[in-house]
């Protein structure tokens, strides 16, 4: 049998392409509750609460597959993996629409204070003079990352009548003029923009990308957005920012360590914030699971792999020739 260890939370319905395979045994519990048999997995799916370190690669040693139901790879040592041959797929636009639309909202909430409006009224307040806000028709929305999410959270802004200013290294002008944006350079961005929201994987390059240089290249009043990764934007840099009065408001739903409870950005007025509820919908958590279930079954079944992170598409070779099933 091939034995799969689901260490996150998925929902049933996802993982039915695995549990209905007669090849394939399901397990969804934490790593902590199968410490003694770590050895025994053959696959691995996970969000973004495991992490996939080089020490928990090392123990999984019949390990051949890590999914992540999700976008996000960061939380997985994808380097170790590749060494050891394990191949690292992922759920590349699962969650694109519901990350778009968290955005949005984050977005609409940050500019009409509606959590503080909400905290204010269920406390039996009535003030409709400190939550005045401003309207996102005609300001310009800054989008760093013009991939799958920074896509369609440019449709939605156009919608609102929102300017679009663009910033991505791989983005062409025909594909810009063809969406509607303007493509700029990062520092034109930042320059131009009311409100900023970045939407790239947190790598070595874009980590701090948002810091104490960069944010002062922005617009006095400036709003900044993350619902990308923690650690894209520098906290400390943005808590000044938004002390000095430079950064007018942020809306958060991710963080450099999670849950944040020594962050202090939390508490500041002017920051909204989620526990990195991106991607949480049913609709995102099926679709993610279910694409994930279906690969991971490809790969039982010796069909190519067309998901993978870490290795181009994986037809039959060396790495699917040590799996043998009965
Ligand atoms: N909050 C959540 O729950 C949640 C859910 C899904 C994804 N995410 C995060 O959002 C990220 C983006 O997701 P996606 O599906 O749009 O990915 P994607 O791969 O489709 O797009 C990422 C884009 O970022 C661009 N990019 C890379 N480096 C850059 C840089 N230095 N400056 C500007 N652009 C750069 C890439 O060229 C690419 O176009 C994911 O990597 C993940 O970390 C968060
Ligand atoms: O990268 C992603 O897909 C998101 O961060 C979702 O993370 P989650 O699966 O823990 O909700």
């Amino acid at each position: 049998m091939f034995r799969v260890l689901v260490s996150d939370k998925m929902p049933n319905e996802g993982l039915k392409p695995l549990r209905e395979s007669e090849f394939v045994e399901v397990i969804q519990k934490n790593i902590t509750e199968v410490e003694d048999e770590l050895n025994t997995f053959n696959a691995l799916l996970v969000r973004s609460d495991t992490k996939v370190t080089k020490e928990l690669l090392k123990k999984m040693t019949s390990l051949k597959i890590v999914g992540r139901a999700g976008v996000g790879v960061d939380n997985i040592d994808v380097d170790e993996a590749t060494k050891q041959g394990v191949i690292v797929i992922n759920a590349p636009n699962g969650n694109t629409i519901s990350v778009a639309e968290h955005t949005f909202a984050m977005i609409s909430s940050l500019m009409r204070h509606i959590p503080q409006a909400n905290i204010s009224v269920k406390s039996k307040e009535w003030n409709r003079t400190a939550f005045v806000g401003s309207e996102l028709y005609g300001k310009i929305l800054g989008i760093i990352g013009f991939g799958r999410i920074g896509t369609e959270v440019a449709k939605r802004a156009k919608a609102f009548g929102m300017k679009v200013h663009v910033f991505d290294p791989i983005l062409t002008r025909e594909r810009a003029n063809k969406m509607g944006v303007e493509m700029l350079s990062f520092d034109e961005v930042l320059s131009s923009a009311d409100i900023i929201t970045v939407h790239t994987p947190l790598t070595e390059e874009t980590k701090g990308l948002l810091n104490k240089d960069t944010i002062a290249k922005t617009k006095k009043g400036v709003r900044i957005i993350n619902c990308a990764r923690g650690g894209i934007i520098e906290e400390e840099a943005l808590l000044e920012a938004l002390e000095n009065g430079h950064v007018a408001g942020a809306a958060l739903d991710v963080f450099e360590v999670e849950p944040p409870i020594h962050s202090k950005l939390i508490d500041h007025p002017s920051v909204i914030v989620t526990p990195h509820l991106g991607a949480s919908t049913k609709e995102a958590q099926l679709n993610v699971a279910t694409q994930i279930s279906e690969e991971v079954l490809r790969f039982v079944k010796g069909l190519p792999v067309m998901s993978s992170v870490n290795f181009p598409i994986i037809k039959k070779d060396k790495i699917q020739e040590k799996l043998v099933l009965n």
